[in-house]
């Protein structure tokens, strides 16, 4: 029996990072650490989860930005396009001890280094995807994943209708096969999309293979041991959160509402 486990940092060990870059200079907005003496895997595992989070859209977004031939981009720009404000994006950054140029902004190709890196995306991570069903044909079929350092090289399920039948591809296995399918492809993430009473037991079989990270998208609490990283995916709380801001703001505006209705009565009380 495995034990419980709390949920550590998501942020990976990463590599020795080269000497500072041209990108790194001080600056009063943007001051060094890489001087600092940290080392960086130090740096890295104390990155707050919700800053990694915020690290991997910067990454998108500056991928998206080189594919298109920027070379350069200010914190404005970067901060604007990944929805962040700017103190905020600088704040993340530091945890890199990456820092832009004031006048200059950031270089591009560095800070993709520099966050691939961190986010120990500097190598490829093979995937499984056990229990081929709604949600696992969707992520089988995504081919968005293999360019960003996902390839999908396995998938399992337990219904013998789909053992073989290719989806993305790739056949499907069945789940007795998970701890040596797994350890013979290097398999280093596997999803979990079954239904949740087969979600345990899906995932002492990834373990067993090897398996290091879970993504669980079951509506269930594994169990695993000490070495193994899980990220829950929940849509159903993303959606309470998107919910609660809508009625926080439509508490803010019906008080802005009653404002409005005192200063159309003549008090000229203007309430922030
Ligand atoms: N987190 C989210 O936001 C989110 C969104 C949608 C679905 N889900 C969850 O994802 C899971 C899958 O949803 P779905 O709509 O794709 O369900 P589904 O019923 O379409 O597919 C489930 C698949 O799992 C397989 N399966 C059943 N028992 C298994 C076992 N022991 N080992 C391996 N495979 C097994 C089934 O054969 C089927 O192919 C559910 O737990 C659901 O609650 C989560």
């Amino acid at each position: 029996m495995v034990a419980q486990r709390g949920r550590r940092n998501g942020a990976k060990r990463t590599r020795s990072e080269a000497a500072p870059d041209a990108d790194n200079a001080p600056t009063a907005e943007m001051p060094a650490v890489t001087e600092n003496g940290t080392d960086p895997e130090i740096r890295a595992r104390s990155i707050p989860e919700a800053a990694v989070a915020r690290l991997a859209v910067y990454l998108r977004v500056l991928s998206a930005m080189a594919d298109q031939g920027a070379t350069t981009v200010s914190s404005e720009e970067l901060s604007t396009a990944a929805g962040v404000n700017s103190a905020k994006l600088r704040k993340d950054l530091s945890y890199l001890g990456s820092y832009g140029t004031r006048g200059v902004g950031y270089d591009v190709a560095v800070l993709v280094g520099h966050i691939e890196r961190t986010l120990g995306l500097t190598r490829q991570h093979r995937v499984a995807v056990v229990g081929i069903g709604n949600l696992g044909h969707a992520l089988a079929n995504y081919g968005g994943f293999p360019g960003r350092g996902f390839p999908v090289e396995a998938l399992f399920d337990i219904d013998p209708d789909l053992i073989g039948v290719p989806v993305g591809g790739l056949p499907v296995s069945h789940i007795d096969d998970i701890p040596v399918v797994c350890a013979e492809r290097g398999i280093s993430i596997g999803v979990i999309a079954t239904p949740p009473p087969a979600a345990q037991s899906v995932c002492d079989r990834l373990v067993a293979g090897g398996v290091q990270c879970i993504l669980n998208f079951a509506p269930v609490v594994l169990q695993v041991p000490e070495h193994v990283e899980v990220r829950k995916v929940d849509l159903a709380v993303e959606l309470q959160i998107l919910s609660f801001h809508v009625a926080r703001r439509a508490d803010g505006e019906a008080n802005g509402r009653v404002i409005d209705e005192g200063s159309v009565a003549g008090n000229g009380v203007v309430v922030p």
